[in-house]
């Protein structure tokens, strides 16, 4: 604009103001710049070096502003670049971003933007039969919608076995193909699959890759997607295939998640050689598997990745044995959201709305009357009537606020006073994340172990008890009593379901998602106290004839169970005080003899269960037991436990409604675990008793000290050879020792080594990081959206 010009505006403008206000001077004001600026577009050819410069200064004050408006300031960098000598907005400051820039301007002008990409120049777009593929269509073009994912728990309304399911393969030398059918022929023979699915190679049999992934086939409801992919470092067709995919995820233009309720889900199958290229091992299929991801569809099962050269063909029929299961079975599932399974990961709720058709109880055994203490009375002539029976109360009703409180928090409450509940570690160990430090302690497989217990209710309150006080309380069992089967039965039912309903979660290892549908060990420790149950010894024997471990938790509260108790693989004691006044405080015992309990409890272990392998598990909660290391030197001298686990406590949250009393100043340091369990260890040494600190899992806060006895030729030996202890069971009956199933611990997991109990086999997951990313991500996707509104609005003026 001319100074003159300027001069006539502004003075224009201070008249107008004067003599008619405001608003018919911003009106003025805009009426003139438009003016101005259509006789500059109409210009533009003439428009001289120097003009030009002035223009691009007005359009950095513009842009300046935009910077403003838009709060991107602080964020990326926003700027102006010459494209066919008009100015155009974009983002970042590389030749990347100059490149993008570029095929934005493409973008908006709608007349060029069905010419193919440039960076598609070098993709093959003809078929592998050689056929040219049909170009594409325009692409259709509705408002920007920015992500509004509610992650949640949903059930499947539609029969996933009345689906209509297609098998996409692309395949150079066969494997994937035959991969494919055999996967079509595993559909066709399963009599509950209800439809025949099709076979579809992607580089013959379609014309239009759009046809299926961005739209759908018309007419066909109910649609299920499974993608055979092999992976190629050279060309191939299925750089084509992915390059759609990827045009299609990141076209702006393109409804934000096309394939969202086109379809009903998709799962992809990886096939490649891990051997040769392991660091691109099955690349393409983990790419199809996000970008379907992006482009709306849902996840149904894991993506399978197997090495042609290692995976045996039954690792494949494996995975496909379990999709076509998965297809049959319509549980709940997870929402393949990244945001909500890891924000809430310890304690969401996956039993969901199904909650209530899971275990219900009904058929529960009653197989004993017995032990139902003083409140069963037999009637005069002695029979057990029903009338009797049904007087006996049911642990954990239903109908009652306990049991929806159970749910809630994602127990599955078995028969009437059992539960289940899927730990936070094995779904990050499904998802190669690392296991609980029972692994680094004892090589438990996280993924591997189901954590459940046979009675909700305990004799303690414990102030770091995560079960938020919702679980029953007694000090004899007064409940109906369901049979060990069904409760086991009902235990592995319930987890499996559990871990079926992981399966759209990303990131879960397929190979470990098989292996998880084989539970090896069983923690009985989640809440309440199990051995208090009356048939935990037949309980426990179960397990093992499953080849299930035990892990049993106590409380030393119960020494007559505890001295009753037959073999188990590990038994723990926990010891959460060194004396009589700080357990009560920590405790919250219900029995009067708390303290008494607590000290016969130690005698039966170094006595009567001096065969078994012990535990003192201590759990350390600042200003309440963490003086007095002496003392618990005593106890453990009393006791001899051939280890000791010490860990921080974690917090779970408090509320007054719930009486914790727990707040984040009583969980300790790691660094304050580590000193008390050094100054432990002098106190024992002090005492003569023979211990030594063998491992840590730093992560949790956790260190185990172990009796020397498990130090053989200098090594640690703290884990456990299961199948050594089966076939000890087998062979022996009760009748071996601690010592005959120990095996070496990893150099990982010694205390003090780099990788402080860390598996360098698993993946570090920063949560706190990855969440910060994603939030950025979040952040720049709005940003980008409302800059290309803002972009598109100002090309439609
Ligand atoms: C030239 C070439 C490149 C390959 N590149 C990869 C690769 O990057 N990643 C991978 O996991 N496998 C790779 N493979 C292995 C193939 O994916 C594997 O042989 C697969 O079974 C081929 O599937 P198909 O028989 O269905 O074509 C490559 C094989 C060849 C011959
Ligand atoms: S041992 Fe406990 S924490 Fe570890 S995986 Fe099993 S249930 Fe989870």
């Amino acid at each position: 604009m001319s100074s003159l010009a300027q001069d006539v505006l502004v003075g224009g403008s201070i008249v107008t103001y004067l003599r008619l206000g405001g608003r018919p001077t911003v009106g003025l004001l805009v009426a003139t710049l438009y003016a101005l600026y259509r006789i500059g577009i109409q210009d533009s050819d003439d428009i001289s070096e120097e003009r030009q410069d002035q223009n691009d200064k007005e359009n950095v004050k513009a842009l300046k502003n935009l910077k403003k408006s838009t709060g991107e300031e602080k964020g990326q960098k926003l700027r102006y670049i010459k494209v066919n000598n008009k100015l155009q907005l974009v983002r970042g400051s590389g030749l990347e971003e100059e490149a993008n820039a570029l095929k934005n301007t493409v973008a908006v002008d709608f007349t060029k933007s069905f010419s193919p990409a440039s960076n598609t120049s070098n993709i093959d777009s003809t078929k592998a039969s050689g056929k040219p593929r049909r170009r594409k269509g325009p692409k259709i073009i509705r408002k920007q919608e920015l992500p509004k994912r509610s992650p949640r728990l949903v059930k499947n309304n539609t029969n996933l076995s009345e689906s209509n399911i297609f098998i996409f393969y692309s395949s150079l030398t066969g494997s994937s193909e035959r991969t494919a059918k055999y996967l079509h022929n595993m559909l066709s023979i399963n009599k509950s699959v209800k439809n025949e699915s099709r076979l579809v190679n992607i580089d013959d049999d379609i014309d239009d890759l759009d046809e299926y992934f961005l739209n759908v086939p018309r007419d066909i409801d109910n649609i299920l997607y499974v993608m055979v992919l092999p992976s190629y470092e050279t060309d191939s067709p299925i750089d084509f295939f992915l390059q759609t995919l990827e045009e299609n995820a990141n076209d702006f233009r393109i409804d934000s998640y096309p394939l969202k309720e086109k379809i009903l889900g998709y799962s992809v199958i990886g096939i490649g050689d891990r051997e040769h290229y392991p660091n691109k091992f099955c690349y393409q299929a983990t790419e199809t598997d996000k970008y379907l991801f992006k482009l709306g569809a849902r996840r149904i099962f894991p993506l399978g990745k197997f090495c042609i050269k290692n995976d045996k063909d039954e690792k494949i029929r494996e995975w496909c044995d379990l999709y076509v299961d998965s297809l049959t079975d319509n549980d709940a599932m997870i929402l393949d959201d990244n945001e909500y399974f890891e924000e809430d990961d310890e304690d969401y709720d996956i039993n969901g709305s199904n909650s209530e058709s899971e275990n219900s109880g009904e058929g529960s055994t009653l197989v004993d009357i017995e032990e139902m203490g003083n409140m069963m009375q037999k009637s005069n002539n002695g029979s057990e009537t029903e009338t009797e029976v049904r007087e006996v109360k049911e642990m954990v009703a239903k109908d009652s606020p306990t049991y929806k409180s159970l749910t809630k928090q994602g127990y599955t409450v078995v028969g009437s006073h059992s539960g289940v509940k899927i730990c936070r570690w094995t779904k990050s160990a499904l998802r190669n994340r690392g296991s609980c430090y029972k692994f680094a302690f004892y090589g438990i497989r996280s993924h591997l172990c189901m954590e459940t217990t046979p009675s909700l209710s305990c004799s303690n309150k414990c102030v770091f008890c995560w079960r938020h006080g919702t679980n029953p309380v007694g000090t004899n069992w007064r409940w109906q009593v369901d049979g060990p089967e069904e409760i086991l039965n009902g235990a592995m039912e319930g987890h499996y379901k559990k871990i079926k309903q992981m399966r759209g979660v990303p990131g879960i290892n397929s190979e470990r998602f098989q292996e998880a549908f084989r539970i090896r060990h069983c923690a009985l420790s989640l809440v309440g106290e199990p051995i208090f149950y009356p048939y935990i010894n037949e309980f426990v024997g179960m397990l093992h004839e499953k080849e299930i471990s035990s892990f049993l938790v106590c409380n030393a509260q119960h020494p007559e169970q505890l001295r009753n108790l037959k073999k188990v693989t590990q038994l723990y004691v926990s010891i959460d005080a060194p004396t009589k006044t700080d357990l009560k405080k920590v405790d919250r015992p219900l029995f009067k003899d708390f303290w008494e309990r607590l000290n016969s409890c130690l005698d039966i272990l170094n006595t009567v269960q001096s065969h078994q392998r012990t535990v003192f598990r201590l759990t350390l909660v600042k200003g309440f037991n963490m003086s007095e290391v002496d003392k618990y030197a005593d106890l453990i001298t009393k006791a001899n436990p051939s280890l000791i686990e010490i860990k921080g406590a974690t917090f779970c949250g408090s509320s007054s409604g719930n009486g914790n009393p727990l707040t984040m100043q009583n969980i300790p340091f790691y660094e304050e675990c580590k000193n008390f369990v050094i100054a432990l260890n002098d106190e024992l040494a002090k005492r003569n008793a023979t211990y030594g600190i063998a491992a840590e899992h730093a992560h949790s806060c956790c260190i185990l000290v172990g009796h020397t006895k498990y130090k053989i030729d200098g090594k640690w030996h703290t884990h456990i050879n299961y199948d050594k202890f089966f076939e000890l069971l087998r062979t022996k009956g009760d009748d071996f020792d601690e010592m005959d199933y120990v095996s070496e611990t990893p150099s990982w997991a010694y205390w003090g080594s780099e990788e402080a109990g860390f598996n360098p086999a698993d993946v570090k997951y920063d949560r706190k990081e990855e969440k910060l990313k994603k939030k950025l991500a979040r952040e720049k996707a709005q940003q980008e959206a409302t800059l290309k509104e803002i972009e598109m609005n100002a090309v439609s003026i």
